[in-house]
This record gives structure tokens, sequence and C-alpha cells, in this order.
């Protein structure tokens, strides 16, 4: 099956970035496609982790700007970016250990509560009663993530006590939870074994694919991107030296010798 990907959803134009002396990204331009698995790889310290950060209103760029939807903007903050539909999972698990799965894929669906309070109002002009049916529909959403996800048997268990794949995958269920056009994913397989590795690509695949959410994603393991990308974007020291199917980047000579010598 081959699925439709879309127009220019997410457009990166010309971002340069600095801490103080050091040029964590230089010019750097490159789009993504709705319903596209967009991957941003390259070695250590290549600013994989800074490009998401500008992408997501984390970091300001002091140059460049970028598009959503046709909208141009030079600085956005995080707010509006999630406002926008672009989710964020972070490479080192930010979840509430002592709180159980369903609560934290909860939080992630008040956060896009939160965001939504206009919206809430007007669909809501009866007061409590009608905030009560929202209620329930957003726990109706998130059971629904809770099976898409398989992790049904550990609704209530206390996050802190799963193992760290499942831990990574209610991560993405709390992204989810808000609903995003585009899911930024910053190393979802970092620390798993290779079976962890195998569900977290279905897993991905699957929310493409069901949910039609565009993805972007970096990843070290260079056989996973491989696998699961349309497009592979590739920085070294801050520049952009690829970008192309996985085919063409991997046969790009400026890429292969930016990876020799690298551990990935
Ligand atoms: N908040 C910050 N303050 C100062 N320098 C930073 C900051 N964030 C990133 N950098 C620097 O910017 C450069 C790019 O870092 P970045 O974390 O984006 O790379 P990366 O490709 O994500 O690396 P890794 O694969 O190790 O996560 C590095 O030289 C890093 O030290």
């Amino acid at each position: 099956m081959t699925k439709k990907i879309g127009d220019v959803i997410l457009d990166v134009n010309n971002i340069s970035l600095r801490f103080g002396g050091v040029k964590a990204l230089t010019d750097i331009s490159f789009d993504v496609r709705e319903h596209e698995v967009r991957a941003i790889i390259g070695p250590n310290g290549a600013g994989k982790s800074s490009m998401l950060n500008c992408i997501n209103g984390v970091y300001q760029p002091q140059e460049g700007t970028i598009s959503f939807r046709g909208q141009t903007f030079k600085h956005m903050n995080s707010r509006q970016v999630a406002e926008m539909g672009i989710a964020r999972t972070f490479q080192n698990l930010a979840l509430f250990k002592g709180m159980s799965v369903i609560d934290n894929i909860m939080t992630g669906r008040n956060l896009r509560i939160k965001s939504n309070l206009f919206a809430q109002a007007f669909r809501n002009p009866f007061g409590i009663g009608g905030a009560q049916k929202e209620e329930e529909a957003n726990r109706e959403f998130v059971e629904h993530i809770i099976d898409f996800l398989e992790i049904q048997a550990h609704r209530k268990t206390p996050v802190g006590q799963l193992p760290y794949g499942l831990q990574k995958r209610v991560d993405l269920g709390r992204a989810l939870a808000m609903e995003p056009q585009v899911l930024l994913l910053d190393e979802p397989m970092a620390g798993m074994n290779l079976e962890e590795k195998q569900d977290m690509s279905r897993f991905i695949l699957d929310v493409n694919d069901e949910f039609g959410t565009t993805i972007v994603l970096i990843e070290h393991d260079m056989g996973v991107v491989m696998d699961i990308s349309d497009r592979v974007v590739v920085l070294d020291y801050g520049k952009k030296i690829g970008d192309g199917t996985p085919e063409e980047v991997r046969n790009n000579e400026e890429v292969i010798s930016a990876y020799l010598g690298t551990s990935h």
C-alpha cells in the first residue's frame, strides 16, 4: 500500500541559532509534507535537538523563519506551537513517575483542553453538564489511545514501575492525547532493546497511518531511520549535509564521511 503524502505542512527556512560563540545551527532549510515520516539524523552535537527546539518554540533562532500551514513565524512560543497542533516527546522522559499511566496520558489531554478554552466555552454553553460530557469524551479518547498502544494491562500502574520501553510508549500516548497534526519525537528508541525498538517502530508507523499524524523524529539508530522514514535530513556541525529519501541519503558521500569514525 502506498500512502498519500500531501503538501508541505511545515517549512523551515534559513534557520541559524547561536549560543554565544557556538553555532548550533547554520542556515538550515527543509520542509515536511503532510502525513510524512521525516527524520533528522546526524552525529552527536550536530544540532538535531536544537532544531526540534526551534520548531517547538523552546529556542528562538537569531535568523530564519518557520511556516506552519502557510503561516510564517519569526518567533513562536511553546504555547502557540502546541495550540497550532504540534506536540513533542522528549529525549529524557518527562513523565510523572508516581502517577498512573491513565493519569499521565490525561495530562496531555488537559494540555489540549487548556489550549482550547475558548472553543470549549462555545462547545459547552450549558455549563457544568457540558463540562462533564467533555470530561467523559476526554476519558474515552484516552482509553482509545491506551487500547491503541496496547497498554490496557498497565492502565492503573504508576509509570515509574514500568519497564523503560513501556514508559516511552506512555510518553507517546501523552503526546497523542493532544491530537497533534505534527508529532515531534526526540530519540523515541533511545535506550531500548531490539524488541522494544521494533514495537516502537510499529507504533510510530501505525500513528502515522491510522491517525494520519505527520511525524518528525530524531533517531540515532540508522536501521530504524532507514526503515520507517519517507525522507531524511542530515545535519553535521550545525549544517545540513544531506536531504532526501533513505536511499539517496545512504549514498551521499558527504553523509558517509560524516558518519565514518563515529559510533552511529
Ligand atoms: N542550551 C544550550 N546552551 C549552549 N549550547 C548549547 C545548548 N543547546 C545546545 N548547545 C550546543 O549546540 C550544539 C548542538 O547541540 P544539540 O544538542 O542540538 O545536538 P544534537 O545533534 O541533538 O546532539 P545529541 O545527538 O548529542 O543529542 C552543541 O555544540 C551543543 O553543545
